[in-house]
């Protein structure tokens, strides 16, 4: 498609943001959300939590750095959409590969550039996430709008099984660093098994880099499955979509905990072991997309700026006796972090492995490692 094709942005309420298009040509359909990342296109386009999402980037100027094959977070681009203010004419850095029109086409990924990004954000802000649809080449704003009206809410849509690995693998390979690109893992020391809901490959990095031979399994495997293979510790990972409706993973994961194996949790993760001990989860209004939101750990009182990603939150006033609250958010004081008293089970909402954002909370994959060992040593 000619660069600069016109496209729309048409949000359900029949709010019209007319710009042009930056991607591939044609229709897409999602939950229209903003992040407020300032780095990190790449990363949060592969993030397959956002399947099913159209992604606002509030920051203004983005494809500055254009794309390469190494910040990608899985095996391929999963929002439904991307929306930008401002396209800068060049693209320029030193792992540069292509620029961020050329990399959207290939992906197939219908964005549009040049709307008022800050009058959306405003909207979503203040009515909440809502959906939407981008035309581009072809517009017909009225069927934008209708389409954007009958797409399904969020709230009850099991994502996960639909974007996680269809078998078994072993992960290689630990976190980047400048002058080596990617390390290869570390020596290894624990065996864990990691439930795929949508998993980002900087979780797996950073499991990795501690001495953990990663086993993951898809979504759907059951708790015998991953039981069998013997791990020190069983990791549930991000994902998209609704946790509520994923009934296998809640059975799994209760069946994992009920075993004593350690179990941590970032994300979808953390709501699915909520759900699985017996909280009940809630859809927030605009939830948290961003790599700068204050987190405070109630054990140390510390607060940490972290990366978060999430539509979906852990009702805190549910929390069964044998959870405790482990971190607040201070945007709005909900729950993000939960432990089990009982069981060595723990988890995360926002994101310590970053990819994008500050790597403050990666304290808790320390912790996993360490819940690994105290069991090992328990079990001799
Ligand atoms: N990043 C994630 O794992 C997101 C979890 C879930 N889909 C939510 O929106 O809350």
């Amino acid at each position: 498609m000619s660069r600069n094709a016109p496209a729309v942005l048409v949000l359900a309420d029949g709010s019209t943001f007319r710009g042009f298009s930056i991607g591939a040509e044609g229709q897409t359909v999602g939950e229209v959300v903003f992040n407020t990342a300032m780095t990190g296109y790449q990363e949060i386009l592969s993030d397959p939590s956002y399947a099913g999402q159209i992604v606002t980037l509030t920051y203004p100027h983005i494809g500055n750095v254009g794309a390469n094959r190494e910040d990608l977070e899985s095996r391929g681009l999963f929002a439904a959409g991307l929306v930008i203010r401002d396209l800068p004419l060049a693209a320029s850095n030193w792992r540069k590969e292509e620029d961020l029109p050329a990399y959207l086409e290939r992906h197939k990924i219908v964005a549009i550039a040049g709307i008022d990004t800050r009058r959306l954000t405003r909207i979503l802000r203040s009515k909440g996430a809502q959906n939407g649809v981008i035309q581009a080449g072809t517009i017909d704003e009225k069927v934008a709008l209708a389409a954007a009206k009958a797409a399904p809410s969020m709230a009850g849509l099991d994502l996960a099984k639909v974007v996680s690995c269809t078998k078994g693998y072993d992960w290689n390979g630990s976190l980047w660093a400048l002058g080596t690109g990617y390390k290869p893992s570390a020596e290894v020391k624990f065996h864990v098994v990691a439930y795929d809901y949508g998993v980002k490959h900087n979780i797996l990095r950073n499991l990795a880099e501690r001495g953990c031979k990663v086993t993951v399994l898809p979504a759907q495997a059951t708790a015998k499955d991953a039981l069998a293979l013997k791990p020190d510790g069983v990791f549930l990972s991000n994902g998209p979509g609704d946790p509520e409706p994923c009934d296998y993973a809640i059975k799994a994961i209760r069946e994992v905990v009920d075993s004593g194996t350690p179990v941590f949790g970032i994300c979808l993760g953390h709501q699915l072991l909520g759900l699985a001990s017996g909280a009940k989860t809630m859809k927030m209004k605009f939830g948290h997309h961003g790599a700068n939101h204050p987190v405070q750990d109630l054990d140390s009182m510390r607060v940490h700026i972290t990366s978060q990603n999430h539509g979906f939150a852990v009702d805190e006033s549910t929390l069964p006796k044998n959870v405790r609250a482990t971190h607040k958010s201070l945007f709005d004081g909900s729950l993000q972090g939960i432990e089990r008293t009982d069981q060595p089970a723990f988890s995360f909402q926002g994101h310590p492995e970053a990819s994008p954002g500050p790597h403050e909370m990666a304290y808790l994959f320390d912790k996993f490692v360490a819940l690994m060992e105290k069991s090992k040593v328990k079990s001799k």
